[in-house]
């Protein structure tokens, strides 16, 4: 496989469960699914490991339901179990595509899915096949954000990316507030300090002990996800220090 064409050689991406609503206000569009399962096909095609977690947010998030009266451990359960849904239907996107992956679950479905093992999962990457970690930390009161940054860090990527509806952080958040203006880059603790909430803090602060480098981008953008791998600058980065610092 060739390897000079790239900075990274094993990636973590996040996808947030409502990229795959795509016009839709709920559920799972196979078109997106399509989409993106091309964009990380191309990944794997240069080499890369990759590594996915897909938040559960198009079906259920513990917060919301909590809110609409049910309890909320059983709210983070339904919603974890919502990312297996959505991991489900990603696996079934990447084969029609020919990309061999798997899925894993931190919750043990037994027949559905095989259960979290780290060692495992290396060996899966390292096949080249996309392995794809579902139901979230198995833990309620975390999020899918989290998730990642965990997972990213337990099979040693070298980058967590994640992919969101806009193109990087902002000064605030750039939906309510017009006159936000983008980051190229930033440390994890302005990213703290600033409570800028594109991600969750606790992703941040695992990312910040493990030193975890972070990029958000924007998924729609095609061939960001490779251009990314290949050191392109999209979205914005966040690590311990600037590199216009160094
Ligand atoms: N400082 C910020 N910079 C960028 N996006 C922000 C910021 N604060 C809040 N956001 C919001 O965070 C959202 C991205 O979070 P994401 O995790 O993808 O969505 P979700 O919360 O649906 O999972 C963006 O749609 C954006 O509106
Ligand atoms: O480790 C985890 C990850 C997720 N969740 C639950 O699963 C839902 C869906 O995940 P998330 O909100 O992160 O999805 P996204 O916003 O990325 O689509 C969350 O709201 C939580 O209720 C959880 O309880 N523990």
């Amino acid at each position: 496989m060739p390897t000079k064409d790239k900075k990274y050689k094993r990636i973590l991406l996040k996808l947030s469960g409502e990229e795959l609503m795509g016009e839709e206000g709920f559920g799972i569009d196979p078109k997106v699914l399509d989409k993106m399962a091309l964009e990380i096909g191309q990944l794997v095609g240069i080499g890369v490991q990759v590594g996915l977690v897909i938040g559960g947010g198009n079906l259920f998030r513990g917060a919301a339901l909590n809110a609409a009266g049910l309890d909320r451990v059983t709210g983070d359960h339904m919603g974890m179990l919502a990312t297996v849904m959505n991991a489900l239907a990603m696996r079934d996107a990447l084969e029609r595509s020919n990309i061999s992956s798997r899925v894993m679950s931190a919750i043990p479905m037994s027949g559905v899915v095989d259960h979290y093992d780290r060692r495992k999962a290396i060996r899966f990457l390292e096949a080249g096949e996309v392995v794809i970690f579902s139901a979230g930390t198995g833990n309620p009161f975390f999020t899918t954000d989290s998730a990642a940054c965990l997972r990213g860090i337990e099979v040693e990527a070298e980058l967590v990316l994640k992919a969101t509806k806009v193109d990087g952080v902002y000064t605030a958040d750039p939906m309510k507030d017009p006159t936000a203006t983008k980051y190229d880059e930033l440390t994890y603790d302005e990213a703290l300090e600033k409570k800028l909430g594109v991600m969750d803090l606790t992703a941040i602060c695992l990312c910040r002990e493990h030193d975890m480098p972070v990029r958000v981008f924007r998924m729609d953008q095609a061939g960001a996800l490779v251009s990314i791998v290949r050191g392109g600058n999209e979205g914005t980065l966040i690590q311990e220090t600037l590199d216009n610092d160094q």
